[in-house]
């Protein structure tokens, strides 16, 4: 969702009185969502979803939290047809409280459902080779290659496609019935998500995979036709919400390496749709994150119950649901970073934060849609998109831009008329997260000498950097976002940021920070048979990080990565492959 911003008045004194009049009245309407509790869009779920919810809280009560997974109920699927498996469900014996024995509850389950995940086929994808042509020239090491060449085959591992099933009776379902072959993250998460879709392509293409790369395109095209938007993942409970925007960037590494003008001319009028959902249309904007919900997540919610449990209205729980969900779809799920007051989960205030990070995706897409719009001739898509992205570019420096801290900061609205629209310097949020570099990773600005240099010498102080890469943030909490976890993503954007930009200091940093990436799964690998999704970043190769670990299965993003930066630094001679 778009949010309109006034200029900073003492960086840009024309803008600001330009705007002045026509915010006035655009200020009343964002107030109303802003100010008031939970005033926002609602996108109903499915009568399935709503069913599974309940299975999910009876296995809670039944089974206990003890390894309770809660995700793996709104993955199930029906064997007949809802109706009857509501029958049988109210037939299951209950006791006087209403309690049911766990034989009784398996026995339900295990009639009426396939298990979590059956629904997706594994498969081979049609690109898949032992060791490609011109598979990553740069690494010479014979046990770095043997390694990068498992690290390869576990696409075989993650690579599915739908089942027939899910096509023929949607209704039985919460997967989504994707046409292509999808790739998933792995462990619990066995459905194709967004943003982790762009460092698996990343991993695609340095495996030579284009067919597979171009076939999860298509796949959140199809999303986007049937949605309006690319959502959080491939499953019915996931509408509600998007995932942070990266299918341009998506479509124009494949275009890079492939040509294909048919991707390019398919993927247009997609990423217009999609830049239409992120934005409200008018000029000078700046987005947010803002979820279509104000209920638990299904996938999650006996755990969103409990956290808003100590909240007594129901309009607050409903907001704190919205900013959970809205949390959700920034991918940054959960940390410090959304919480108005660190040690209270019930503060987070998602809705009420501009995101550097999604403002640097959103002005990915304005100047990729206006390349591939000047590719397939249409000029005057070229030429709003240009000014689009001009326009942002300026938003971006004018209220994130922090010159003392050589960051790019998120702000803070306000929550009152007087200062929601009104740039202050102390509603930047001062916090010390990776998000603050990750503009960096856009060429308008990595192609500045002097923010590049001043850049660069605040991440080497900010403390963020570690034996094992670059941490998520320097607050040492309990959320996965937060110290001590260092993921995959924001190594990756960060070191190419650094690498794209001409200062040779830039580019040494950039692989001092991707070796340890490296290093650390090397290890890993080495250690347990796969890498993980993240890391604790305090200690080299040392697998750190919530959820099971699947051996031989890996992870997406993580694998996706580590080939990335194979194929981008080698394997630096002097670097010893042990840690
Ligand atoms: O389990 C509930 C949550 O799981 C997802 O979030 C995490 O995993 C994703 C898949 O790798 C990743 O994209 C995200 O950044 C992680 O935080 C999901 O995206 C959430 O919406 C969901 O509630």
């Amino acid at each position: 969702m778009a949010l309109p911003l006034f200029p900073n008045p003492n960086q840009n004194p024309s803008f600001f009185l330009l705007f002045l009049s026509l915010y006035l009245f655009a200020s009343m309407m964002t107030l109303a969502n802003i100010a008031s509790i939970d005033s926002g869009p609602i996108r109903p779920t499915t009568p399935l979803v709503i069913f599974l919810e309940k299975l999910q809280e009876t296995a809670f009560q039944t089974y206990g939290s003890s390894d309770f997974d809660p995700k793996y109920y709104v993955d199930l699927s029906l064997k007949f047809d809802l109706k009857t498996t509501e029958k049988g469900f109210d037939e299951i014996p209950r006791s006087q409280n209403g309690s049911i024995l766990s034989k009784d509850l398996k026995a339900f389950t295990e009639r009426y459902f396939y298990g979590a995940g059956e629904d997706l086929i594994f498969v081979k994808p049609v690109d898949f080779v032992v060791e490609p042509d011109g598979f990553l020239p740069k690494v010479k090491n014979q046990k770095v290659r043997s390694w990068a060449l498992e690290v390869h085959s576990l696409w075989r591992n993650l690579s599915r496609r739908v089942s027939d099933g899910v096509k023929e009776h949607p209704e039985l379902h919460t997967l989504l019935a994707l046409p292509g072959t999808c790739v998933v993250p792995g462990s619990r998460f066995r459905e194709v998500y967004y943003w982790d879709s762009f460092w698996v392509i990343r991993g695609l293409l340095a495996s030579k995979m284009y067919e597979t790369a171009k076939a999860i395109i298509y796949n959140l095209i199809y999303l986007i036709d049937e949605y309006g938007f690319v959502l959080n993942g491939a499953r019915a409970y996931y509408t509600n919400r998007s995932q942070p925007p990266l299918l341009s960037p998506m479509v124009h590494e494949v275009y890079k390496r492939t040509g294909d003008i048919e991707l390019v001319k398919k993927s247009l009028p997609a990423l217009l749709k999609e830049h239409h959902f992120w934005n409200s249309g008018c000029n000078h904007i700046l987005s947010r994150y803002y979820a279509m919900w104000n209920e638990p997540r299904p996938e999650s919610s006996t755990i969103d119950k409990e956290s808003a449990s100590k909240l007594l209205t129901l309009l607050e729980k409903q907001h704190f649901y919205r900013e959970v969900a809205s949390t959700a779809e920034s991918g940054w799920d959960f940390s410090t970073r959304w919480m108005r007051n660190a040690s209270d989960f019930t503060t987070l205030a998602t809705t009420t934060i501009l995101p550097v990070d999604l403002n640097a995706y959103i002005l990915k897409i304005e100047l990729d849609i206006a390349y591939f719009a000047k590719v397939l001739g249409e000029s005057s898509i070229a030429q709003r998109f240009d000014e689009a992205s001009q326009a942002r570019k300026n938003a971006i420096k004018t209220i994130f831009w922090n010159e003392k801290m050589g960051q790019w900061l998120d702000y803070w609205l306000g929550t009152t008329s007087e200062n929601v629209h009104k740039w202050e310097a102390w509603n930047q949020n001062q916090n010390i997260f990776a998000s603050n570099f990750i503009p960096l990773w856009i060429d308008m600005f990595n192609s500045d000498e002097c923010v590049v240099d001043k850049v660069v010498k605040s991440l080497e102080k900010s403390g963020l950097l570690h034996a094992a890469g670059i941490a998520a943030s320097l607050t040492n909490s309990t959320e996965q976002w937060d110290f001590p976890n260092g993921w995959a993503p924001l190594q990756h954007m960060i070191v190419e940021g650094l690498v794209r930009s001409k200062s040779k200091e830039a580019k040494t940093l950039a692989e001092d920070i991707a070796v340890r990436w490296m290093k650390t799964n090397y290890a890993t690998y080495m250690k347990t048979g796969a890498m993980h999704e993240k890391y604790d970043v305090r200690r080299c190769g040392e697998f750190g990080g919530g959820g099971e670990y699947v051996p031989q299965t890996g992870f997406g993003w993580t694998n996706g990565v580590v080939l990335a930066f194979l194929e981008e630094f080698g394997w630096p001679e002097d670097k010893d492959v042990d840690c």
